[in-house]
């Protein structure tokens, strides 16, 4: 093994004057992570466009389907999620994310089956496309051209999303997410229109420019967050099922990016367990031994804390299209901020912004996607190159036949 354990480099203390510097910042982000999330905004006017020429009306004509199946893993698997909150407790077709490789056995001619894969060779999404195909379902493909997948689309006759590719995965949400979006819009199960995407695509574009590179922590609300979490054990809660979408996709970007430990979830489920943490030994245990005189910002080497980073969506939300009226959930959110501040723990809120379902997410996701980045880049980990994930990819393969 090469270098420190196993070949993992990096600071164990979060250095902020690594953010200071754009120039260094970027060439310690060789795989450019950082331009990549700045893309979102024009992921989503590529994914519009490309729909625009993507003929849909195999989908359309057959009507509205049983069930959806979004079939997919990692980011490509969160795009379900997406479509669900998206669409609303409403929608009148259940809506189902599936993870892992096939089609759960009713899946049939009745259903549609959405698989995602930005690489476009996941085995997840390939076994339910080629199941999807087998079983007479409606099949759609989004993921990256020239790849398994879109032969896979093109053998069945099914359209396919050509989403180019930009490794790896986590940096193409938008542009995997939009597609779904659409594909659903065709069959009738979500309301997205091009006003929605064009507002969506300039909040991405806007947030880009106020995390971009060369804003220092005092003015890059990104850097700050990062700044803030660093050395603690983030708990991110959303407070609608939006917010919650939100905070879960927070939790992958910090564990895959800066490889922190983290707890994301759903407010009102925290509310009934998790949130007894804000009482423990990270939590109000550890706050009760902090030294209130001493300077905030000397480096902590003491106690692990947890910080709280509450995710909150309590604008829209007619109350006759909603799971839990607004009041509920905002009360619930309030409460939570209480809870923390009586026990000393340090709460970040973030509150989602714009009109539509579909912006308001991206109102949740544009800033903590590039705190991921800054606060790897404070450690000294590149955002990108993952050994872990290669490593385990490369343990759990299959020997090549004669060499086991
Ligand atoms: O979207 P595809 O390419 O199928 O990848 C699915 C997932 O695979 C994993 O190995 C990681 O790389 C994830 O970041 C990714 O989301």
């Amino acid at each position: 093994m090469e270098g420190g354990a196993a070949g993992v480099h990096g600071h164990r203390h979060a250095d902020e004057s690594l953010l200071d510097d754009e120039k260094s910042m970027l060439a310690n982000d060789p795989g450019g992570m950082l331009r990549a999330t700045a893309s979102a905004g024009a992921q989503v006017r590529e994914a519009a466009a490309l729909a625009a020429e993507t003929d849909l009306s195999v989908l359309a004509d057959e009507g509205r389907p049983r069930a959806v199946v979004v079939a997919g893993i990692g980011t490509a698997g969160l795009t379900g999620s997406i479509l669900s909150t998206v669409a609303g407790p409403r929608c009148p077709v259940p809506i189902i994310g599936h993870r892992s490789p096939g089609l759960p056995g009713w899946v049939g001619a009745a259903d549609v089956v959405i698989a995602v894969s930005a690489s476009g060779r996941s085995p997840e999404a390939l076994a339910a496309a080629e199941a999807a195909a087998r079983r007479g379902a409606r099949l759609v493909a989004v993921g990256n051209p020239d790849s398994e997948l879109e032969a896979m689309a093109a053998r069945a006759r099914a359209p396919f999303f050509a989403v180019p590719r930009r490794a790896p995965a986590r940096a193409s949400l938008w542009g995997l997410a939009v597609p779904v979006l659409l594909a659903a819009r065709a069959i009738g199960l979500v309301k997205v229109n091009e006003a929605d995407l064009a507002e969506t695509a300039t909040r991405l574009d806007a947030d880009a420019e106020r995390c971009r590179p060369g804003a220092d922590s005092f003015v890059n609300p990104a850097k700050a967050l990062a700044l803030g979490l660093a050395g603690s054990i983030p708990i991110v809660w959303g407070s609608s099922p939006l917010a919650t979408v939100a905070a879960r996709r927070f939790a992958d970007t910090l564990a895959a990016n800066a490889r922190y430990p983290v707890m994301a979830g759903a407010l009102g489920e925290a509310g009934r367990g998790r949130v007894g943490l804000l009482d423990g030994v990270f939590g109000g245990l550890a706050e009760s031994t902090r030294d209130i005189f001493a300077d905030p910002d000397a480096e902590e080497t003491g106690a692990t804390r947890l910080r709280l980073v509450l995710f909150r969506d309590g604008g829209l939300n007619p109350e006759e299209d909603a799971d839990e009226p607004v009041a509920v959930e905002e009360r619930r959110a309030d409460a939570v901020q209480t809870l923390a501040e009586r026990r000393g723990v340090r709460c970040d809120v973030l509150t989602a912004e714009g009109g539509s379902a579909l912006e308001r997410l991206a109102s949740l996701t544009a800033v903590p996607d590039f705190a991921s980045l800054y606060l790897a880049l404070a450690h000294g980990l590149d955002p990108m190159a993952v050994p872990a994930i290669s490593e385990m990819k490369e343990l759990s393969n299959p020997l090549p036949e004669g060499m086991q």
